[in-house]
């Protein structure tokens, strides 16, 4: 356990040691919050006030699935806190009884925290995708009770696109199907329908961090690169913005598709989108499952309109390795295991070394920065809201931090509260439905923080409040 953890006494003993602890850097001391139950970090409405107490750092419980990388559990675990580390991902249920106690989750794209699982989760103040995609977590729900999400927006970006560069010459070259045949001892040299790729057109769909990546390596090995967005955007090398999906299946030899999972996007690459592709042209997904209709796919290449594609996303994954990938899970599996030219690979796009351990990084980094500062730079769900830490010449100052409806009336009211003492520094912003305030205020003696943090509580647009300190 840090020291500074030792240094934070609980809330019948107050000392102005406390500010001894406040955060200089990630790595050294965390900070306090004013809790709402002796387990949580500000808990749902309705627990107990007589329960308060600062948190110590081995009071955090945090819980990681899905094998998420030693980078970022030892920088959780250096804090102090206490991390369970789970290799696969839980089921909604297993998910509503182990979430009850936990402060800190870290997913990666396979656990879905539904409305139903954040409800469960009375402790719960942050969420951290060790991925790009969100689409798992219900991020309203997660804003209104007052749980903050973040996830790594590129580190695994050059991973995708080094993938899909390498399924593009696969594909071209049916390299699945030949090592295939000659792991089961058959020798079949051919070069009918094998080509190379220089010269052919790549179509991406959602040029975005990956699109862009993929767009810089296939010029390199001398294709042509069309692109789809559903915004303008500035084209890598002498990639062209193309003004319509059709305009974009009709021009490409190779379709790849970088979206994220959206309502828009759903289906989005189906029979009416296959029909219009190139005859003997080439499909990849390595976004999400949901984005292209597999049975319109398998069709498709059963008719020899398709010579190939790559799929690393499937409608639904299995929750870990060694699951089976059959006709249980999805009705089409056994169909698409069965045709020639298909590269099924198990959702790695993003799982390389590397990739893993940036993530880790980055994202352990912001939950440690939410938990013990309340900063939400990089949020996908809450307004970005920052103070610099407070320092050791800041003796008797109190951070705190109110997320509440986005209603008319609340700062002037949560104002007249803090104006009790002098507020050095406070930032508000909102986002949607749910706003959130960060405040340092000074000369805060011990025996008025319970008072503070109690009116701040009753306030009717309360969502959570924390005092950090
Ligand atoms: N297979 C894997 O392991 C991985 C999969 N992914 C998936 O790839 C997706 C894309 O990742 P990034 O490139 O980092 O995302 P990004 O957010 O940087 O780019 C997405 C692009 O898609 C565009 N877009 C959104 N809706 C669209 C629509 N209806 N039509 C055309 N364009 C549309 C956006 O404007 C944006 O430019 C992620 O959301 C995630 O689901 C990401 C990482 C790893
Ligand atoms: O392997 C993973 O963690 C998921 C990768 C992914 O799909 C993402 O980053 O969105």
């Amino acid at each position: 356990m840090p020291s500074a953890a030792r240094d934070i006494p609980n809330s019948d003993n107050l000392s102005r040691t406390v500010s001894n602890s406040f955060n200089l850097s990630l790595s050294t001391s965390p900070v306090a919050t004013f809790n709402s139950s002796s387990s949580s970090l500000g808990g749902h409405k309705g627990t107990s006030a007589k329960q308060l107490k600062p948190f110590i750092t081995s009071d955090i419980k945090v819980l990681l699935l899905e094998n998420v990388n030693k980078t970022g559990q030892d920088i959780l675990a250096r804090q102090g806190y206490q991390v369970e580390a789970l290799k696969s991902s839980l089921s909604e249920d297993e998910l509503v009884q182990k979430i009850r106690d936990v402060h800190v989750i870290g997913i990666r794209s396979k656990t879905k925290l539904t409305s139903k699982v954040l409800h469960a989760a009375k402790n719960l103040i942050v969420i951290g995708c060790f991925c790009i995609g969100t689409n798992q977590v219900d991020l309203k729900a997660a804003a209104q009770n007052g749980i903050c999400v973040f996830n790594s927006p590129f580190s695994n970006s050059r991973s995708v696109a080094e993938l899909v560069i390498a399924e593009i010459i696969a594909l071209a070259r049916q390299l699945g199907d030949r090592s295939n045949e000659l792991h089961n001892g058959v020798w079949n040299k051919v070069s009918a329908g094998c080509w190379e790729v220089r010269g052919k057109t790549l179509g991406i769909i959602g040029y975005g961090h990956i699109g862009n990546q993929l767009s810089v390596l296939a010029e390199a090995m001398g294709m042509r690169v069309v692109f789809y967005d559903v915004v303008n955007l500035m084209s890598m090398g002498t990639a062209q913005q193309v003004n319509s999906l059709n305009a974009l299946l009709a021009g490409a030899d190779f379709v790849t598709v970088h979206v994220p999972e959206l309502p828009e996007t759903q289906n989005m690459i189906g029979k009416e989108q296959l029909e219009k592709m190139r005859q003997g042209s080439y499909l990849i997904n390595a976004s999400r499952g949901s984005v292209v209709d597999i049975p319109a796919l398998i069709e498709a290449s059963k008719s020899g309109k398709i010579a190939g594609a790559a799929l690393d996303v499937y409608p639904n994954e299995p929750g870990g390795n060694g699951n089976y990938f059959n006709n249980e899970i999805n009705s089409w599996a056994e169909d698409l295991r069965a045709l020639k030219n298909i590269i099924l690979t198990p959702h790695i796009g993003g799982s390389t070394e590397e990739a893993q351990s940036a993530i880790g990084v980055e994202v352990a980094e912001a939950l440690v920065r939410y938990v013990n500062e309340g900063a939400t730079l990089g949020a996908v769900n809450m307004p970005e809201v920052n103070l610099r830490s407070l320092t050791l010449d800041e003796p008797n100052h109190v951070r705190v931090v109110y997320i509440h409806k986005n209603v008319p009336g609340v700062l002037r009211k949560v104002n007249e509260i803090l104006g009790d003492h002098n507020v050095d520094k406070q930032m508000t912003d909102s986002r949607g439905e749910v706003a959130y305030l960060m405040a340092d205020i000074s000369n805060v003696n011990t025996s008025e923080i319970k008072d503070l943090y109690q009116s701040l509580e009753d306030l009717g647009s309360r969502i959570r409040t924390r005092v950090l300190y």
